[in-house]
């Protein structure tokens, strides 16, 4: 591939590891972006979108969006405030995978309780920008200056070894279920955000004559995101229950009412939130509806 074939294209930059990899290839194959990708190669075209994918580390996707090098993105929340990229990218999409949270740890049998007893101490972590804001807003709020302040120690990964190891007094690292945290011995004392992986473009586009592909993608892909939070519940129910059932399953505009071919007797379908599905088919029950199904989305535009 040479750099003229990518003339024209929406470049599209993609987590090449990690975390956020896999969620992402499911993401574009949801939105039918179809690529195929050489062994190692990090550019590849798409076969049926004038379109090239980009596979980059999360933590460089920031920037090289940012800078308009690359259209689109998809990272972390977590990792623009760490690249300091905020004023540089848009986020168009919270994506629903990749949450997680920023926290302050200390050990366990540690003395320290609060971050106001861990601030003017040694503090380790991979997001460096981030917490060495944290903590300047609190030392200045405690009027720490000079070498009283805290002191931020960047290291690459394997963060929650830190304290053991005698290198810090406590660190700021990720938490999405605890168990690395609690297997270190440690416990939180303070978040100081929460993540997730979303999608972004740049605040000054440098390829202004591609966003009308930019907006269908980011369309697609809100329809792939909105369609795994629904479900579509189906079901049978008499006229005499037909404004109870109803009221239950509102749909997002309105629920379909069809007649069936028996007298006073209807099938509706509506959209309902997944996470809410089985409370609702609960109570369609208990308000007499009959036969009630419900149905995965695959994709949708809302
Ligand atoms: N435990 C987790 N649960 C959910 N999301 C996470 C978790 N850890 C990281 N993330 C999200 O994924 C992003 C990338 O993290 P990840 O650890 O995969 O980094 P990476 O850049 O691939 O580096 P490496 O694979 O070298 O650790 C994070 O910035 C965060 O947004
Ligand atoms: O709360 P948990 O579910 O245990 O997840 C948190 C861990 O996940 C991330 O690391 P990852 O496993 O991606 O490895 P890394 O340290 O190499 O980045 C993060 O840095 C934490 O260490």
């Amino acid at each position: 591939m040479n750099a003229d074939s990518l003339n024209g294209r929406l470049l599209f930059a993609i987590p090449k590891k990690g975390r956020l990899h896999e969620k992402c290839l499911t993401l574009l194959a949801g939105a039918d972006i179809q690529f195929r990708r050489a062994n190692r190669l990090d550019v590849c075209l798409a076969t049926n979108h004038p379109i090239a994918l980009v596979f980059l580390p999360a933590s460089d996707i920031p920037s090289f969006v940012g800078k308009g090098n690359v259209d689109l993105g998809i990272t972390g929340h977590d990792v623009i405030l760490e690249a300091a990229m905020e004023d540089y990218v848009k986020e168009e999409l919270r994506l629903g995978f990749g949450k997680c949270a920023l926290q302050v740890q200390v050990p366990e049998a540690s003395d320290i309780k609060t971050v106001e007893d861990l601030a003017g101490k040694r503090v380790v972590t991979s997001f460096e920008t981030v917490a060495g804001k944290y903590f300047d807003e609190l030392d200045t709020r405690l009027g720490f200056a000079g070498d009283k302040k805290t002191k931020i120690e960047y290291v690459g990964g394997s963060v929650e070894a830190a304290c053991s190891l005698g290198l810090a007094d406590g660190i700021v690292d990720l938490v999405e279920s605890g168990e690395t945290m609690r297997a270190a011995g440690l416990h939180a004392i303070q978040t100081v955000l929460t993540t997730e992986a979303v999608l972004i473009r740049s605040s000054a586009p440098k390829h202004p004559h591609l966003t009308p592909i930019i907006n269908l993608i980011t369309k697609r892909i809100a329809g792939v995101i909105a369609a795994s939070k629904f479900v579509i519940v189906q079901y049978n129910v008499h006229g005499d229950t037909l404004a109870a059932a109803t009221a239950i399953t509102p749909g997002r505009r309105a629920p379909t009412v069809s007649r069936l071919e028996e007298d006073n007797w209807f099938a509706v379908s509506a959209m309902v939130e997944k996470n809410k599905a089985a409370d609702v088919m609960d109570s369609l029950v208990k308000a007499g509806a009959e036969d009630v199904l419900v149905f995965n989305l695959d994709n949708c535009r809302v």
